[in-house]
């Protein structure tokens, strides 16, 4: 039998990649992975360099340098939605006992990992692979862990301390990420407070997205992840020593190829809708390679699941710069774009005005 026949194309019975590869019979990339290419692929910009904010000045600057490094934010969120932070005080230690423990995860057995194969968007812990097996019209060469992690906290059992190490670095990535807005509310010229206040971040929502990505017999046909934009406010992402991500800038794919130590962070879908479309979320994408399994962790940060995100009054005027966006509730977002085939930017489509 080839792989292919033995590839059963069914959320409930279907291999993950890590599985597929360990079965040992895969000789080329089957069929179902193979990713449409489009006139986009082609288009690179090496020369581009991604703004680099040094956190430090954020948090212990002098005023001086405190403004000046809120308007480098508020220009890196205008021009590029992505940025990397340096001086963010999250140890390399906890990020590389992150690296690891996340790593044996995806070690566990299929058995072990089965526990977790969740069927529901909602689910505290699920393990999956591709983006929705039910909706994806190619599959995406990735496995993932979704863990939410705040309001409540939640972990998957093994490997043992993966509670205790998530625990710690969702908590350190949460602060990191909550400075960064106030430093993005300022940019704003609101209140640094603004956003914390009225998306109500006490109580928000944090996801916890661990990506893996096996080496690929053919990198270059499939995809790791389509190129799409995070819901949520703010998108805090780290990896393993390899590289993939690629962000869509003017036009072009730049490469990602983050400093050491360094987060890199993203504007998602509801900053865009509560800054009126001021600062847009990124379409980004994760490429392959044949060497060596990629690793990459994102903590996805957002309002409560109940909570409805509108463009900010303050940022609106009903002359010049009208509400562009209509109000929906953040879990019926997530559940839209769960529902479609992940592209581009087609979610927000469905709340713009
Ligand atoms: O693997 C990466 O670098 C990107 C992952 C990503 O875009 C996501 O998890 O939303
Ligand atoms: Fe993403």
């Amino acid at each position: 039998m080839t792989m292919n026949s033995q590839f059963i194309h069914s959320p409930f019975n279907m291999s993950c990649v890590k599985g597929l590869l360990e079965s040992g019979s895969l000789t080329s990339l089957p069929s179902e992975y193979a990713f449409p290419t489009s006139p986009d692929d082609i288009k690179f910009s090496q020369e581009e360099v991604i703004p680099t904010i040094d956190f430090s000045l954020l948090t212990s600057g002098t005023p001086h340098q405190r403004s000046k490094v809120v308007q480098d934010i508020g220009e890196a969120c205008c021009e590029w939605g992505f940025f990397m932070v340096i001086n963010h005080g999250v140890s390399e230690r906890l990020r590389d006992e992150m690296v690891k423990v996340c790593q044996s995860f995806f070690d566990l057995t299929e058995e072990e990992k089965r526990e977790y194969a969740g069927k529901q968007l909602l689910d505290p812990v699920r393990w999956g692979t591709s983006f929705n097996v039910n909706v994806d019209k190619t599959l995406f060469w990735r496995d993932y862990l979704k863990v939410h992690v705040h309001p409540h906290f939640h972990a998957p059992h093994l490997p043992t301390e993966f509670g205790d190490i998530s625990r710690e670095y969702c908590k350190r990535s949460q602060e990191v990420a909550s400075e960064l807005l106030r430093g993005i509310s300022e940019s704003l010229g609101l209140e640094a407070s603004y956003i914390h206040k009225t998306m109500e971040m006490e109580l928000g929502h944090q996801l916890l997205v661990v990506n893996c990505y096996p080496p690929c017999p053919q990198p270059e046909v499939a995809m790791g992840m389509p190129p799409h934009s995070d819901h949520g406010l703010l998108t805090l992402l780290m990896q393993n020593e390899i590289c993939g991500l690629q962000v869509l800038h003017h036009g072009n794919w730049v490469p990602v190829n983050p400093l050491p130590n360094a987060f890199l962070v993203n504007t998602g879908d509801h900053m865009e809708i509560v800054t009126n479309g001021k600062y847009r979320s990124v379409v980004h994408r994760a490429v392959l390679n044949n060497k060596a399994t990629r690793i990459s962790i994102a903590t996805g940060h957002g309002p409560p699941l109940d909570a409805t995100v509108s463009p900010a009054p303050e940022l609106i005027d009903s002359q010049s710069h009208p509400p562009a966006y209509r109000g929906i509730k953040y879990r019926e977002y997530m559940e839209l774009q769960q529902s479609k085939p992940l592209h581009g930017k087609t979610c927000l489509n469905h709340v713009r005005l």
